[in-house]
């Protein structure tokens, strides 16, 4: 329960877990938001810092937390990512280098860890990220050359134990900071391995199974056949057509032949099941069932079923199958095994149809 109401908060917070990469970027938003707003209440409870500095520091956090409120619920995901990137290097890092001791204070930490930030996630940046990884080796200079020539703009700390304590507060929050987004990154990659996984199941199970009747298609029966025969089974391969299928549609129209066609289906999954074998739509109103049976069983599984065929209530009145069933010989191939069971499909449909030979 308390799980469920946790994942709950986590999922309004972040968003969907289908989309990773999304959800570990608020996550990050919303632990700068934190950050900043601490590191503005700490700045000014250590008197370590410039008050516009920290004023800054504040405006910062509410900023951040607006960007995760317009990224999160306004669908501006792509460009607040921009924006959010952009406050920190030109904005949070100029202003922190001025008003928290230049060169002495912390921002060479912060520089640091905003370059491995960005070098991490923002991969798809393309040139963007690269300009952004030579401006945070390149910002110190221009820093270094207004502390040198305009030293009265930079805060300094009244003692050298508040520069140490700032000093040392920033790389433990720094360091939090970075452990935070290099376990959220692992989690990205991780939902989006699962998320792949899904799709390549899901693209899986639609390229093996008929769209109509949830049926296996021909690609399963070249599989299971070639399985099958590579492990020595005793197997047979029954073909079955439905009888008078044109007029059925003619008359009653197509949506009722596909009606029959799922209920038709249903009954052939039914055995495949029950006789851990295979039942795959051909295509059309052609249906192929592999059992693990010999073809004397196989051809008694079959009168069942055309028994509990016409006693289906249909709609429009009872239908029927032709079938033919052939057992698998250890000399012949699979298109032999199919043409056999395809020719005694003929004779029945020959023999008056609703007929299975063997
Ligand atoms: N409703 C529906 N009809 C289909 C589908 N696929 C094929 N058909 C129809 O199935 C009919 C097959 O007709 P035929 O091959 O002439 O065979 P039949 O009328 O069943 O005659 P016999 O097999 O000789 O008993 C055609 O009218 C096709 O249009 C489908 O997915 N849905």
């Amino acid at each position: 329960m308390h799980k469920h109401c946790f994942n709950k908060i986590l999922e309004w917070l972040l968003g969907n877990k289908d989309n990773p990469f999304e959800y570990t970027h608020h996550a990050v938003l919303l632990v700068a938001v934190v950050l900043y707003a601490y590191a503005a209440f700490l700045n000014y409870y250590l008197d370590v810092a410039n008050i516009y500095n920290i004023y800054l520091q504040a405006a910062i956090s509410l900023l951040v937390l607006i960007i995760w409120y317009l990224s999160r619920w306004k669908n501006q995901f792509r460009m607040m990512r921009f924006v959010f990137i952009s406050v920190i290097l030109l904005v949070s890092m100029p202003a922190n280098w001025i008003g928290n001791g230049g060169s002495d204070g912390p921002t060479y930490i912060m520089i640091f860890g905003s370059l491995i930030y960005l070098s991490v996630s923002f991969k798809d940046l393309g040139v963007y990220r690269r300009i952004g990884q030579c401006y945070c080796i390149l910002i110190p200079i221009p820093l270094i050359f207004i502390e040198q020539h305009y030293p009265e703009l930079i805060f300094r700390y009244g003692t050298e134990t508040q520069k140490q304590i700032d000093l040392m507060i920033t790389f433990i929050i720094i360091g939090l900071f970075l452990i935070f987004m290099m376990e959220s990154l692992a989690t990205r990659f991780r939902l989006e391995k699962a998320k792949a996984e899904q799709l390549s199941e899901q693209l899986r199970a639609l390229s093996e199974e008929d769209s109509l009747t949830g049926l296996y298609n021909r690609r399963i029966l070249d599989k299971e056949y070639s399985s099958w025969k590579n492990q020595g089974r005793v197997f047979s391969l029954a073909l079955l057509d439905l009888d008078h299928f044109k007029k059925l549609n003619d008359q009653w129209g197509h949506s009722y032949g596909d009606e029959v066609l799922v209920i038709f289906s249903a009954l052939l999954k039914d055995i495949a099941i029950q006789n851990e074998g295979v039942a795959i739509r051909l295509g059309g109103e052609e249906f192929v069932l592999l059992l693990p049976l010999s073809s004397d069983i196989t051809h008694q599984k079959l009168i069942q079923l055309a028994k509990r065929l016409s006693n289906t209530p249909l709609k429009h009145g009872p239908v029927s199958f032709s079938a033919g069933v052939a057992q698998d010989m250890e000399t012949e191939g699979q298109y032999d095994l199919l043409k056999r069971a395809d020719n005694l499909m003929y004779l029945a449909k020959e023999n008056g149809r609703n007929l299975i030979c063997k």
